[in-house]
């Protein structure tokens, strides 16, 4: 029998990878994980933490402004971003030592540098080899930039929670979940914000009539958009960034945002070398238990590029590890996945779109509510909230909703555990509504 020095060695220490460690930790295996950044990956560090507490600190300005028409006066009022920046951060290096803590308190060993592999078991941390029996990659992904002329003027997710001050204009390139969150951000903090999208809508892959109704609201608060737009280069300037549209025209800004989608980290890894089979699209090869073509090895989250999501990654990973070392074998559903764009307003959705239930059922019904909500009549905020929910004809199954308004992805969640139970429209009906809200709603659409 060989002897590894660990049962399992994981590589990133992010939302799958730190899950797969303290879960494997926790069966009794010994354990060690690799983070070249720091603990907490994307989520925590520059992802959906930091994304969701700036999203609560620009909504304060609209905030600030209905205010008034509940009968506050607020006099002098102004926003400081290195306020909100360095409080944010602070918050990050908080969850950063917890996460940390929980690795610790769970006996897992971290090694703070870049692991790569050097064969199917063994891997070097800064010159050290460490041997396992088992390996898990959960190396995440990172931003896509496209190859244009002057491409590196612009900046990423990974460096907009950084900037030293408020950019007067912000250009973001992308129509999907970063590009719309960090423009209702930015605009709301007062920024001139222009979205920029090579397709002619936004949230490809979203309920239409909700990406309209972003669309339509973002356009009459006075966010920019340029959509069916080719990109031909970025240009340093005096005071900051000329972008060149392949239509000839241009436009000026001092941030230029790259959103246009993450790509699987697997570069530099070694995966060769451990004879690890990449897809298609760049991504680690895993089959429904995460195994990639080398069956001690595993993968797991944004490096397998199935569904790019937090609660994605972290149940992959605690899968991974209950297989290999628990005594339940379990595998991810996909099918009910909710998911959540943080813009303004917010989007949530669950379960299938209307095409894609047409398709998988033929007949549908479908059930929409759009109205204004009652705190955006007194504030005279004229947005409509849109929900819609899909049912299979045959079986009066509930199997999508979709919902754009104020605190749709809070509302969502609960729905959501509606939709995986299985519950039909009449079961919806036969919920008494609970009133005044803007969920009730749900129960009350005919
Ligand atoms: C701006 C932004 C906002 C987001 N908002 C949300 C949201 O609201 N909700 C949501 O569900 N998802 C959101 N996401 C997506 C979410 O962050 C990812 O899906 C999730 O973090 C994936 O987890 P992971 O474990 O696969 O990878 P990660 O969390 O990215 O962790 C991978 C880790 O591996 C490390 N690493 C990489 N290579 C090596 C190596 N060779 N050696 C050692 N360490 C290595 C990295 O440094 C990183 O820490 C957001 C993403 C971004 C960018
Ligand atoms: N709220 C959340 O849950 C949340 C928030 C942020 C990110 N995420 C995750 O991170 C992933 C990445 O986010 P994202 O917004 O970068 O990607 P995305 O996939 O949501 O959107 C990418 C956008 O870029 C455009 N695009 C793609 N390639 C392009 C190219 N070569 N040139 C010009 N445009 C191009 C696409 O048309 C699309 O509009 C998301 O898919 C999501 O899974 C989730």
């Amino acid at each position: 029998m060989t002897s590894f020095d660990h049962d399992l060695f994981v590589i990133g220490a992010g939302s799958g990878g730190v899950r797969a460690s303290r879960i494997a930790s926790g069966h009794g295996a010994n354990v060690a994980v690799a983070e070249e950044f720091r603990v907490g990956g994307t989520c925590v560090i520059r992802g959906c933490v930091p994304k969701k507490l700036l999203v609560y600190g620009a909504h304060f300005a609209e905030d600030l402004v209905d205010a008034k028409r509940f009968g506050w006066q607020i006099e002098g009022k102004a926003f400081d971003w290195p306020t909100l920046r360095d409080n944010v951060l602070g918050e990050v290096d908080r969850l950063n030592g917890l996460y940390q803590n929980t690795l610790d308190s769970h006996q897992v060993t971290t090694l703070h540098g870049r692991a790569t592999f050097i064969d199917a078991h063994t891997v070097a941390v800064d010159g050290k080899r460490i041997t396992a029996k088992h390996i898990l990659v959960a190396t995440g992904a990172r931003p896509f930039v496209p190859d244009i002329p002057g491409a590196e003027l612009g900046i990423t997710s990974n460096e907009v929670f950084h900037l030293p001050t408020l950019p007067r204009r912000v250009v973001i390139a992308g129509g999907g979940y970063i590009a719309n969150e960090f423009a209702g951000i930015f605009h709301e903090l007062g920024s001139d914000v222009t979205l920029i999208n090579r397709s002619e809508s936004i949230l490809r892959g979203w309920e239409p009539a909700l990406a309209d109704r972003l669309l339509t609201i973002s356009v009459a608060k006075g966010i920019n958009f340029k959509l069916s737009c080719g990109l031909e280069r970025l240009e340093k300037t005096a005071d900051g960034i000329r972008v060149h549209f392949t239509d000839g025209k241009s436009v000026d800004t001092d941030v230029f945002l790259w959103a246009v989608g993450r790509r699987p980290n697997v570069e530099g890894l070694g995966l060769e070398a451990a004879g690890v089979a990449l897809s298609e699209t760049g991504a680690i090869q895993v089959d429904a238990d995460s195994q990639t073509s080398v069956p001690h090895i595993y993968a797991v989250g944004d490096v397998t590029d199935r569904i790019q999501l937090t609660p994605i990654a972290i149940r992959e990973g605690h899968a991974v590890a209950d297989r290999l070392f628990g005594t339940r074998d379990w595998r991810v559903d996909y099918s009910v996945v909710p998911s959540a764009v943080f813009s303004n307003p917010p989007l949530g959705s669950v379960g299938m779109t209307e095409a894609q239930a047409k398709n998988a059922y033929g007949t549908v019904k479908i059930f929409t509510s759009d109205f204004r909500p009652m705190r955006n009549v007194l504030a005279n905020r004229n947005e409509r909230a849109l929900y819609k929910l899909v049912v299979a004809a045959a079986s009066d199954k509930v199997v999508g909703a979709h919902m754009i308004g104020p605190d749709s992805p809070e509302i969502l969640q609960a729905v959501a555990i509606a939709i995986k139970a299985g519950l039909t429209k009449a079961q919806f009906d036969d919920t008494v509504a609970l009133h005044p809200t803007m969920s009730e709603e749900l129960v009350l659409m005919k």
